[in-house]
């Protein structure tokens, strides 16, 4: 494992019943870059953002996180390596009955051992880092726009200043407009934190305006990795259709 390297798949293979997913998928993710994964619906992106971060145990293959086998850790030693990195989910999954200053201060409480009053002080510079104003905190996730959620999710992400991050269709239900400040707000962090950030995204605008290389799933496999003008030209009916169709070119040209 090159020391660039921070996620390295090798051979993964998973299977839910009779429907193959992925089946000898590699790839690799390099330190500090922004790495989009986009492929049709179905082709197994989330499964493969909850394998890397070991939620989903792959029927072959090996997933290495900073070197690190999770799966072959023990609880401790994997706990430490979960630390590591941050994850947004597609829903934004905060829970509804704490307030989103209560849900970013979670993490510090329960991993980083902090207690209520510094977790909450610490809280309110992660939800500021995030672009949300000072008074989001005390709001229960219900009294937020999507937008906000999003960026609320972010901030608990954050929390434990992760070294990866993993964001499943971060935009998905955004108007552009937010979804735009939302791809600026991920390029600004990345440069700011340097963080390694992992992109499971529909969006042609999020890949152009924020991506260093993108990864297509296709095959159950890597079918293409690079940089995105690089990949939009490889030579088949799926990328063509979403890189060259018109939401693509249009994409392309802002
Ligand atoms: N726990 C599971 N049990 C059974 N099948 C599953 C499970 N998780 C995912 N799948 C199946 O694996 C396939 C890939 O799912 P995945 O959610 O990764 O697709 P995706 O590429 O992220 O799709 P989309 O773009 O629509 O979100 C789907 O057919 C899905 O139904």
């Amino acid at each position: 494992m090159n020391d660039d390297t921070v996620i390295e798949v090798r051979g993964l293979t998973n299977r839910f019943g009779a429907q193959v997913v992925h089946e000898g998928l590699d790839l690799d993710v390099r330190r500090g870059e922004i790495i989009g994964i986009v492929g049709g619906s179905g082709t197994g992106k989330s499964v493969l953002l909850r394998t890397i971060i070991g939620l989903n145990r792959p029927q072959a293959g090996e997933v290495r996180v900073f070197g690190q086998d999770l799966l072959a850790l023990p609880d401790e030693k994997r706990s430490l390596v979960e630390r590591r990195f941050g994850v947004l989910f597609q829903s934004g999954a905060l829970f509804s009955s704490l307030t989103v200053a209560e849900n970013v201060a979670l993490p510090l409480v329960e991993h980083a051992k902090l207690d209520r009053v510094d977790a909450t002080r610490l809280a309110g510079v992660k939800l500021a880092l995030a672009g949300l104003p000072v008074d989001a905190g005390r709001k229960s996730p219900a009294q937020l726009s999507g937008g906000m959620v999003k960026r609320a999710a972010l901030a608990r992400a954050l929390a434990l200043d992760p070294e990866i991050l993993f964001l499943d269709e971060p935009t998905a239900g955004l108007d552009p407009i937010s979804a735009a400040a939302f791809d600026s707000l991920i390029v600004t962090l990345r440069d700011a934190l340097g963080l390694t950030v992992f992109l499971v995204t529909h969006d042609l605008d999020t890949l152009y305006s924020t991506c260093d290389r993108v990864a297509v799933l296709s095959q159950h496999r890597v079918l293409a990795v690079g940089p995105i003008d690089e990949v939009a030209r490889t030579d088949d009916a799926w990328v063509q259709a979403y890189f060259n169709g018109p939401r693509g070119r249009a994409a392309a040209k802002e």
